[in-house]
């Protein structure tokens, strides 16, 4: 057998360890591999969970890419990150996907430590091309000849910071390859006038092949030298101003190829290859499929398998039993909230389904926004709504309202308008990693002045608290909630003022500020410390900023406050809480537990957590040293962990 045959018999995914073994493949080799990296990714991702569609639509492309261009030399980017699996299985780490986004294992973006070929590794979009404009800069400086090529989706370039990079990659003139990954999708159909444009161009008979044709005429005839270049360009002029609705593109000073079928290796390479003897900045419009080759990915209309949880390969059904999330419960009184209140708006950034927002959209389709993947203009726009008189309810995972900080702050803190911001996967969250943690917001927007923040402990004070969040007229609130399964139903004995009381003894040892969905931990770190005869009293502040006064007067009560949060101590609640004590003259003692500000490495949240010290038995240990202090302070101790 031919050395291809045999190679084709054992698989050459086996084969391929480096981008180079790509480069020694023969266009049937290509389009096996393709075939077996698209098994590869089913059989792997079914079991582990993690982005299925996105990568099923960019293996040819990838393939492409890493024939054309000389990874690492040349710094291939991608954009968010969750479609860089085949980049991945093809610069050797593809052992490493039994172990997809789990503790140890593989991340499910980008990774420095993983591998040279890797540089970005930030999972909020739109980012790629700032750093490319950065990297294309520095290389041409340095007078290194080297590429900088950037993958970036329909989805992230409806977010601002593309074209801000747009802006100046058309200015600085370095050579720049931009492959535009258009799959038509965020999650759900992108939306938009870029989604638009580029559907145009997407529909359009693709100048690119008329342009073929005109050249193959051309080629058959015997104009040579400069008439032939005159008649080429006058020809290609008269196609551009003819079928070039790209226009947009050009005439930013960007270069523009394409249409290419995304899911042909050999018009991926040609388009590449071209792009790479641009020297300058172009874009390659890749028209892919997203979930491409997998029928139930292909089928799936929410979100092309976007990113499942594991799942039977042969249907692509979830094999996870359904569960009552958070984003339900906020989903269905959201809605409730809206049948009462006309004035009740709900805007998305992208995500309608993943953030509940879909189900207001389902019954309310002229009440909902999907403003793209555009959180900072979400919260502007929203100002923009509540100044008109509406009451809008931003729905965003909580770890993207990062990049709004000042939307929050001035256009709509400042101006006191009633905005609601719900933030999803508030907290550790876990497969994600670090800059999917929604860690920051209780410290980031604790400082914003007039702007409230609401913790629910489970679906009943979810409930109840953001009707309270949409009741407050002026000024901005948030509600925070983590990912999964909603916590089961904490009742409180008593309400002291808004500080629900969940448990309490005669005995005042410990007042126990749990907040959030960390309620349930403060109940068993009470259990703990009650086996060793100690009085605590568990309480949830529900309402974080600004802190409740009446914790003042529960903590004089006490001998020692705990504050236990799933967010970072720097600026957190147990920061805050500690300043309000001190305002008020207190001197009891208090320690906050909380995230270490760190970009702590991926894994499941209760791992992440438990490798943080925040479980009931490391924090109960921690808090009968504190106390055991106070009874004996003379002893010579070891500081706690
Ligand atoms: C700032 C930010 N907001 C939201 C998300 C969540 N998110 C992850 S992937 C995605 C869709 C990306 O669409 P696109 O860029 O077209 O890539 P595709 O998945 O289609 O390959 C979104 C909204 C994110 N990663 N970053
Ligand atoms: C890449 C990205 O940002 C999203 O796809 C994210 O991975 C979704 O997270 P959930 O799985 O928690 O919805
Ligand atoms: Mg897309």
């Amino acid at each position: 057998m031919s050395e291809r045959s045999d190679q084709s018999a054992t698989g050459i995914l086996g084969t391929i360890e480096a981008p180079g073994d790509l480069r020694r493949l023969s266009p049937e080799q290509l389009t096996l591999l393709a075939a077996e990296i698209r098994d590869f990714l089913v059989a792997k991702v079914s079991r582990t969970g993690g982005h299925l569609g996105p990568n099923l639509g960019v293996v040819e492309t990838t393939l492409a890419l890493h024939r054309v261009f000389d990874s690492p030399r040349d710094r291939i980017l991608f954009d968010t990150g969750h479609q860089a699996y085949v980049h991945k299985i093809v610069t050797g780490r593809q052992d490493g996907f039994d172990l997809l986004r789990q503790r140890g294992g593989l991340t499910g973006y980008p990774s420095r430590a993983e591998s040279e070929h890797d540089f970005i590794e930030n999972s909020h979009a739109s980012t790629a091309l700032s750093y490319a404009d950065g990297m294309a800069k520095a290389f041409a400086l340095r007078g290194e000849e080297r590429h900088v090529v950037a993958v970036v989706g329909d989805g992230a370039l409806t977010g601002g910071m593309c074209w801000e990079a747009l802006n100046n990659i058309a200015a600085a003139k370095k050579p720049l390859v931009i492959v535009v990954n258009d799959n038509g999708r965020s999650y759900a159909p992108t939306i938009g006038g870029l989604a638009d444009h580029l559907s145009t161009l997407r529909l359009n008979p693709g100048y690119e092949r008329v342009l073929d044709l005109v050249r193959n005429a051309l080629g058959s005839t015997p104009v040579v030298g400069k008439p032939a270049y005159e008649v080429l360009h006058a020809v290609k002029k008269g196609i551009k101003d003819a079928v070039n609705p790209q226009a947009m593109f050009e005439d930013l000073g960007i270069k523009y190829i394409g249409p290419v079928d995304g899911h042909d290796i050999p018009a991926m390479e040609s388009a590449l290859r071209r792009a790479k003897g641009f020297h300058a900045p172009v874009i390659v419009h890749a028209v892919t499929r997203k979930g491409y080759g997998y029928r139930p990915a292909e089928d799936d209309e929410a979100d092309c398998l976007h990113g499942p949880g594991a799942f039977d390969p042969q249907t692509g059904a979830l094999t996870a039993k359904p569960s009552v999330k958070w984003t339900h419960v906020f989903a269905e009184e959201l809605v409730a909230i809206a049948d009462e209140r006309p004035d009740i708006v709900g805007i998305t950034a992208a995500m309608a389904e993943p953030t509940g927002i879909a189900t207001l959209a389902k019954k309310y389709p002229e009440r909902v926004y999907d403003v793209g993947i555009a959180e900072q203009h979400a919260a502007t726009s929203a100002a923009g709504l509540a100044m008109g008189g509406l009451h809008p309810v931003v729905a965003v995972y909580a770890t993207f309202l990062n990049r709004a900080f000042d939307q929050v702050l001035l256009d709509v803190a400042m101006h006191e308008l009633p905005v609601t911001f719900v933030l999803d996967r508030a907290g550790i969250t876990g497969p994600d990693g670090p800059s999917h943690y929604g860690i920051w917001d209780m410290s980031v927007f604790g400082v914003v002045p007039g702007l409230r923040i609401a913790a629910p402990r489970d679906a009943a004070t979810l409930r109840e608290e953001l009707r309270e969040a949409v009741a407050v007229e002026d000024g901005p609130t948030i509600v925070r909630f983590p990912t999964g399964s909603v916590a089961v139903d904490l009742p409180a004995l008593r309400r002291v003022g808004p500080v629900d009381v969940l448990r309490e003894e005669d005995r005042k040892d410990v007042l126990l500020v749990a907040v959030g969905s960390f309620a349930k931990l403060g109940l068993e770190v009470a259990e703990r410390l009650a086996e060793q005869g100690y009085g605590v009293t568990v309480v949830d502040p529900r309402w974080v900023r600004p802190v409740p006064i009446e914790l003042v007067g529960l903590a004089g009560a006490h001998r020692l406050v705990v504050t236990l949060e799933d967010g970072v101590r720097a600026g957190g609640v147990g920061d805050a809480v500690a300043a309000t004590l001190r305002d008020a003259g207190m001197t009891v003692p208090l320690r906050d537990f909380g995230v270490p500000a760190g970009f702590h490495p991926h894994g499941s949240r209760a791992e992440i957590l438990a490798s943080l010290g925040l479980t009931a038995q490391d924090i109960a240990r921690d808090v009968t040293e504190w106390v055991s202090r106070l009874d004996d302070p003379a002893a010579e101790r070891q500081p706690t962990s």
